[in-house]
């Protein structure tokens, strides 16, 4: 491993790029080799074409990255433009991230010792970046990634926030871009103002990802993860289903998963919880995961060919109808600006009419039993693996008033991945609820928003989406002089 003080040049002849070990939203990781040290590293090559921030940001972001020094928190070497790339050099972590390890070996979870030591440098990296003014903001099994040894790293400061800064940067604290599953209830309401508590919820999420496999609610589009994250109560290990657990795992994940922000435990409070005094060194509970395991990229290779073969397994569109689909995606998804708390509005109205609201994990089985979708016949791990990449691409981002880098944008914007649904929205009754004019608007098509998540596997998300009876659908129709429509779909009988 390379050492801080080390400099690493910004030529990219200097750099040999040789597998690929991990792909996100707008970049894509390689292993690589350090010429002039032989040494490996790690080339994060974001395409700034589809980059959600401006370039400013992202600059800003790789500073702070650089300006980092603490063993648990990824830094990087440089960075510097190649093409409308930005590579951003970085140690080479050669375990990649515990989603990884978790699709790949351990489709059902960690041992307790490993998801106490995991989450235990997690805290250790938390603490630093919360002592020194930042709020991490996507803290997730994704982003926690190990090397051989068992050293556990926190990565990706891509939506991470300082708590100091001021003016524009201060202001887009009211934004928020992120993963939806991890995202605490005050982050999803607009003027509720939130602050490093919101890591603490995130925390708590990605404990219960590493102790089953995948995150809670991942396998449900992400307009619904919003509401069952404000309207039901917070996640947990349960006393009797997860009896392999500890008790003060148990009431460690309860007290980072507490609505109330105020009521959440500081970092510096969980480390001295009696379950983090009891977590082994990593050395000893981490590294032997991987004792049997192939190499990080033969293992990324593998995942990437059972995505795709899954992919293909599903009805494929024809080339026009991929067509349309793409550009009535992006519309969609250009249209879905709108005030949170206009949502909420009406979803309690579905929920005085239809009782829905309380809509527990056990009850979704019964509410959405007429619309499971062939993959059911799948292995318990497939499904649970295309949960994860489900859960991958679905992201929220969410709104105040005062939004830097997309000038008009007003709300939340919302992007829901392919359903696992492909039943006929023939079968469904419509519902439509008018929305006030004036307090629902819809912002115009920013590229950077939507070409930030585009995949071209995406293009069919809408199309999907809208056939999916799985769900409630929550499709914004933009009407003029900002009037809108919210359309609600749901199977007949639910
Ligand atoms: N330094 C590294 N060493 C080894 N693997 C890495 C490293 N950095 C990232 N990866 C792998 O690449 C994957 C994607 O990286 P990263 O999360 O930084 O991309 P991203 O575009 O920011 O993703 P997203 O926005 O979806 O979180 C990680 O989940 C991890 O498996």
């Amino acid at each position: 491993m390379g050492s801080g003080s080390r400099s690493y040049s910004a030529n990219p002849s200097d750099y040999k790029l040789l597998e690929e070990v991990g792909y996100g939203a707008s970049a894509t990781v390689y292993h690589a080799v350090y010429i002039p040290y032989n040494e490996e590293v790690a080339v994060k090559s974001l395409d700034l074409d589809r980059c959600n921030s401006n370039f400013d940001d992202i600059r800003k972001e790789a500073q702070i990255m650089s300006l980092i020094d603490h063993r648990n928190v990824v830094k990087s070497y440089c960075s510097f433009v190649v093409d409308h790339k930005l590579w951003v050099i970085m140690p080479f972590m050669a375990q990649g991230s515990c989603l990884h390890l978790m699709k790949a070996a351990y489709p059902d979870g960690l041992e307790e010792d490993a998801i106490g030591s995991i989450l235990k440098e997690t805290l250790k990296a938390l603490d630093y970046l919360h002592q020194h003014g930042h709020i991490h903001r996507d803290v997730k099994a994704g982003n926690i990634l190990l090397d051989t040894n068992g050293e556990v790293k926190l990565s990706d400061f891509g939506v991470s926030a300082s708590m100091f800064d001021t003016g524009d940067r201060q202001r887009s604290r009211n934004t928020f871009v992120g993963t939806p599953c991890w995202m605490a209830p005050e982050v999803l309401q607009p003027g509720t103002g939130y602050n490093f508590k919101a890591d603490i919820w995130s925390f708590g999420i990605t404990a219960l990802e590493l102790a089953h496999g995948h995150a809670p609610f991942s396998k449900y589009p992400p307009m619904k993860v919003l509401l069952m994250t404000i309207q039901n109560a917070p996640p947990g290990l349960d006393y009797d289903r997860d009896k392999k657990f500890s008790k003060s795992f148990k009431e460690m994940v309860a007290m980072c998963l507490v609505k109330d922000q105020t009521k959440r435990p500081s970092v510096d409070k969980l480390l001295k919880h009696s379950f983090f005094k009891q977590a082994k060194p990593p050395e000893l509970s981490v590294k032997k995961l991987f004792a049997d395991l192939p190499p990080l990229w033969t293992r990324v290779k593998a995942l990437q060919l059972k995505d795709a073969a899954q992919l293909a397994l599903k009805r494929m569109p024809s080339a026009e109808q991929e067509a349309i689909s793409q550009s009535e995606y992006k519309r969609g998804v250009s249209a879905w600006n709108f005030d949170v708390e206009d949502l909420k509005a009406q979803a309690s109205l579905v929920q005085d009419e239809d009782d829905i609201a309380e809509i527990t994990e056990e009850d979704e089985n019964k509410f959405f039993s007429s619309n499971r979708d062939a993959s059911d016949s799948q292995s318990s791990v497939d499904k649970r693996n295309s949960d994860n990449s489900q859960q991958d691409e679905s992201t929220l981002q969410v709104g105040g008033n005062d939004v830097p880098h997309n000038d008009k944008i007003n709300g939340l914007v919302a992007e829901a991945t392919e359903s696992t649904s492909e039943k006929d929205v023939g079968t469904s009754k419509i519902k439509t609820q008018a929305v006030k004019a004036g307090k629902t608007q819809s912002g115009p098509l920013v590229p950077g928003t939507v070409l930030g998540h585009y995949l071209p596997e995406r293009g069919r998300l809408f199309e999907s989406y809208a056939q999916s009876c799985l769900s409630i659908l929550i499709y914004i129709a933009p009407r003029t002089a900002g009037v809108c429509q919210i359309w609600l779909w749901w199977p007949v009988g639910a």
